[in-house]
């Protein structure tokens, strides 16, 4: 994307400011009320049990809390946690080797599960069934597996790519949570916390205004607010409405949370296209980016603000992706008014 502000994924910058905020228990975990619930009755009762939690599996896009959940979790049921991710395990031994390094009842978080090597989801399901692993020795005619046994543990899975989980690990979690986009109420709600804690004195209509730009994703507006601290301290002024239209307007985010991508993408629909429909290559081309970019970071906000539906025959702007722009929607066309 070009402009990093709004990409939900973390930034380096990100990690070091995140982890002063997060929130360390689900009474504490803004929004999402449904999987907070749903949550608190899986550890409630594995507590009442004395047992570790059953696996949880955490699926949605970047940056919705997939990750302070799973430490809420372990901190929660007062367990050690273990985190790693899909990509740092390439081969089973990898896995092997953190598998039977857990202690009882630990929270084993792997982020981005998808994206781990074949051979270790295999032996993932039988750690995660049976608490055991078998572990091959030797090549060939002569390879042997020596069972090992694996104290019990909660696995939580993260990944932004739910549908590219083979079933047979999909199935073995015992709950899966889905995350949702943020509303604006909601996502006022974690930036006033997250002003608490960085000390910033912020007006609430300030807060009402980063949180309607924040793509529904909190990330994005702990990073937003962060950007009216800085605009506020470098001009001495009071982090209110006036500095977040400046600050945002320094970044390109617009009311809405478009930058100039999804603004460029948007207006190319609208004025070389008259709207659409047009292909997703052809609108790539016209604003010189990749298609994949398109089509995985611009067209889902885009779609989901109602600016631009998704036809059989191409993209197309919705009347409120005309307004957008300033401009009004043409009517139906005087042969299709006669048609009917
Ligand atoms: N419900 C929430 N309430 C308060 N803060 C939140 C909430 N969800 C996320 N955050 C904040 O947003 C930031 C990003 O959250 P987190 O790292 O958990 O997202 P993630 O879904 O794991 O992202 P990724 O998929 O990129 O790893 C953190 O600073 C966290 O404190």
């Amino acid at each position: 994307m070009s402009d990093e502000i709004l990409q939900p994924e973390a930034a380096a910058d990100d990690l070091a400011f995140e982890g002063a905020l997060r929130p360390g228990s689900l009474a504490e975990f803004v929004g999402q009320q449904k999987v907070r619930r749903q949550l608190q009755l899986l550890l409630d009762a594995a507590q009442l049990q004395n047992r570790a939690p059953d696996h949880i599996l955490l699926a949605g896009p970047p940056g919705l809390g997939k990750t302070t959940l799973a430490m809420i979790v372990a901190h929660e049921g007062e367990r050690p946690l273990r985190m790693t991710s899909g990509p740092a395990i390439q081969h089973a031994g990898d896995l092997a080797a953190v598998l039977s390094s857990l202690v009882p009842g630990e929270v084993l978080f792997i982020d981005e599960i998808h994206r781990m090597a074949r051979s270790a989801e295999e032996m993932l399901y039988l750690a995660m069934e049976d608490f055991r692993v078998d572990i091959m020795v030797g090549k060939g005619a002569g390879a042997t597996s020596i069972p090992l046994e694996l104290a019990p543990f909660t696995l939580v899975g993260a990944t932004t790519r739910a549908g590219l989980l083979p079933n047979p690990l999909r199935d073995r979690f015992g709950f899966t949570a889905h995350l949702e986009f943020y509303e604006a109420d909601e996502l006022h709600r974690v930036i006033e916390r997250a002003s608490g804690l960085i000390g910033l004195q912020i007006e609430s209509d300030a807060l009402r205004e980063i949180a309607g730009r924040s793509r529904g994703t909190p990330r994005i507006a702990n990073r937003l607010l962060r950007r009216v601290r800085d605009y506020a301290l470098v001009h001495g002024a009071a982090a209110d409405h006036t500095a977040v239209s400046a600050a945002l307007e320094l970044y390109d985010v617009d009311e809405h949370g478009l930058d100039r991508l999804d603004r460029a993408v948007l207006s190319a629909i609208v004025e070389r296209f008259d709207g659409g429909p047009v292909g997703l290559s052809t609108l790539a081309v016209t604003v010189g980016e990749e298609a994949e970019t398109i089509e995985s970071v611009v067209e889902p906000f885009l779609v989901r603000s109602g600016l631009v539906t998704r036809t059989p025959r191409g993209r197309v702007a919705t009347p409120q992706g005309w307004r957008h722009l300033g401009r009004a929607a043409p009517g139906p066309q005087p042969s299709l008014i006669d048609d009917l």
